[in-house]
């Protein structure tokens, strides 16, 4: 049985949480950023299931059942892999004994330019590596990104726009008069031509971030016909669903993972060891 090991994406929302056994990915969640006090318990916890327990979700608990059949025995804490976009995020985690920051010198995708995201293009490495390339990601996070490798798996580059959530919380915040849209209450497609403020901030945040999505997807084709497109974050099954109605001939191409950074950092992990 592989080693035990940890992978966590500080995302700009929350933080996404991976339990690896050698290879295999065990388990996968996400948490509420966590206070620095409770990062300072965890290198002390006298067993994983204390570990697990202190980084699960309020009202869930990561099972490691036949993670080991091993009785529980003192813990060294299990190495944590760390890829974050939040750097005052990255700074706290280093207090963990054994955790490993990944950069972007670490990941073996070519042309890929200094201030590149480390979630974008450990998405991408982690969804050439599995797919194949080109590669095309779409992430539905907190920022919309587009990030895109060729066949050469060399980054031709992507795109970066204010996600769903973000849209609606600009709108609401930033004006005198209209409100907070919240995302989950719509789950079938709005009335294009809308006739009340609610309405009217759906349709336009949905339908040109839609029309967006298939313009991008479409310039993606042109360049390479065969390209592969897959889709991850908080917001894509929304979209998904959105796609399937208004581009059921897109949303059939799309490769729909949300553990694509989980991937990526296998990926690497894995890379001197074989
Ligand atoms: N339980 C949830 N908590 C927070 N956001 C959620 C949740 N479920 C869906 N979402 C949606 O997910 C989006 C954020 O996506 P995600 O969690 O992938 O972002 P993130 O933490 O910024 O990660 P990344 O930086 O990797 O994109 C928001 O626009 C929000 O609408
Ligand atoms: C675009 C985000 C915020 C998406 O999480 C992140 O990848 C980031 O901070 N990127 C740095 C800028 C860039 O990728 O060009
Ligand atoms: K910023």
């Amino acid at each position: 049985m592989g080693k035990i090991w940890l992978a966590l994406e500080i995302g700009n929302s929350r933080l996404h949480w991976a339990l690896f056994i050698g290879k295999k990915l065990y388990s996968a969640w996400n948490t509420h950023y966590l206070a620095e006090s409770v990062i300072q318990q965890l290198a002390k916890c006298q067993t994983l299931d204390h570990l697990l327990l202190a980084i699960s979700p309020p009202h869930q608990k990561i099972s490691r059942e036949n993670t080991s059949s091993s009785p529980p025995s003192p813990l060294s804490p299990p190495p944590l892999l760390v890829a974050s976009v939040v750097p005052s995020q990255t700074a706290i985690w280093q207090t963990y004994p054994n955790t490993r920051v990944i950069t972007l010198d670490q990941v073996s995708l070519k042309g890929v330019y200094p201030t590149l995201g480390i979630d974008r293009a450990l998405a991408l490495w982690g969804a050439g590596k599995t797919w194949g390339f080109p590669m095309l990601v779409i992430d539905a996070g907190t920022a919309l990104t587009f990030t895109a490798a060729d066949a050469n798996q060399c980054l031709v580059g992507g795109a970066i726009l204010p996600g769903l959530g973000l849209q609606f919380a600009t709108l609401g915040q930033q004006t005198g008069q209209l409100p907070l849209v919240e995302m989950q209450n719509f789950p079938s497609l709005p009335s294009r031509f809308a006739l009340n403020t609610t309405e009217a901030i759906q349709s336009g945040v949905v339908y040109t971030i839609l029309a967006g999505i298939k313009d991008f997807i479409e310039a993606w084709w042109q360049l390479f016909p065969n390209g592969r497109i897959a889709i991850k974050g908080g917001d894509r099954t929304l979209l998904l669903n959105y796609l399937q109605t208004l581009y059921p001939e897109i949303a059939a191409r799309l490769i729909v993972e949300q553990n694509l950074i989980f991937w990526g950092m296998r990926e690497i992990v894995m890379e001197h060891k074989e």
